[in-house]
């Protein structure tokens, strides 16, 4: 799939996003230093028919404190990519017509799917985005969510057993109002977890919540010569933050 920086929301765009997130949640710590972003041909942009972007979160996790340390053995190895700290994830989202489930509102597949790939993206570290697949999702459907809404999806990892590849993860759906527009389909890979992020029960109307449990997989599919989608498009991230500036730090990509 072409990939041309017309895909990517603008600069402005995610920034404007990102401010608004940080007022709101609290998340100061979301890094802004590498600006960067990448279709997801795959499961989301297919569903959702909308482009997938990435702000991706400074690659390694130095200023991480003890307690968060611990989220940074995401691959169980003591590579640099064992260095890289996802353990939360926030997807922002517009959910249109192609979505309908019942009448007015939203399919429960496409919520759950926000949900999952909210978790995924938490669980795993951009390095290895094949490894923990979900074995379980429960989704609770508070409200219905209205056809062409913003939402976002709020993802945490709250326990990991790297022994026993398990994973642990929450999420939760909420109205977005303002706070996504003009930022369309759009994800960002937090380097600390949301966990700590207050609820704004003022503000934030929950439509769906969601644990799950990735587990790591033992043996990899067979790609039968094709690389994954995910590897590929974080390699073309690489090959566009040289486009967006010299603080992108590139990362090597398993492949
Ligand atoms: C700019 C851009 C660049 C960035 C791009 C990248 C960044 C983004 C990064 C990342 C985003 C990715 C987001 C993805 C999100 C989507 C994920 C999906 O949709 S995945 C598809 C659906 N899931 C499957 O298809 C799995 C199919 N199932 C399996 O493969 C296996 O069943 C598997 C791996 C789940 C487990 O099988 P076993 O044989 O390897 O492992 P066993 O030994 O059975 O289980 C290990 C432990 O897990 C428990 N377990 C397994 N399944 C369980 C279940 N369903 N319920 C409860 N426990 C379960 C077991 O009881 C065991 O626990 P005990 O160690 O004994 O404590």
């Amino acid at each position: 799939m072409a990939f041309t920086e017309d895909t990517l929301p603008s600069l402005e765009a995610w920034k404007c996003f990102v401010r608004r997130l940080e007022e709101r949640y609290g998340l100061r710590e979301v890094p802004r230093a590498s600006w960067l972003g990448a279709q997801r041909p795959d499961f989301l942009s297919h569903a959702l028919q909308q482009r997938v972007a990435y702000l991706l979160p400074a690659a390694v996790c130095d200023d991480l404190s003890q307690k968060e340390a611990r989220f940074c053995s995401i691959s169980d190895q003591s590579s640099t990519e064992a260095k890289v700290a996802v353990p939360g994830a926030i997807i922002a989202a517009y959910v249109g017509r192609n979505l309908q489930g019942p009448s007015g509102g939203v399919h429960g597949g496409a919520i759950a799917s926000l949900l999952d790939a909210s978790i995924g993206m938490a669980t795993n570290p951009r390095s290895d985005p094949d490894g923990y697949v979900t074995a379980q999702l429960v989704v609770n459907y508070r409200q219905i969510v209205p056809l062409g809404s913003y939402v976002l999806a709020l993802a945490y990892v709250h326990d990991r057993e790297p022994a026993r590849r398990k994973c642990y993860g929450m999420s939760r759906l909420v109205d977005a109002g303002a706070l996504a527009q003009s930022t369309d389909t759009c994800a960002l890979q937090l380097q600390r977890p949301l966990e700590a992020a207050r609820r704004d029960t003022a503000r934030e109307r929950v439509y769906a919540d969601a644990t799950a449990l990735f587990v790591r997989q033992r043996h990899r599919p067979e790609t039968h010569g094709e690389r994954s989608l995910q590897t590929a498009a974080v390699n073309r991230v690489e090959s566009v933050s040289g486009f967006l500036g010299a603080q992108a730090r590139p990362w090597r990509a398993s492949l």
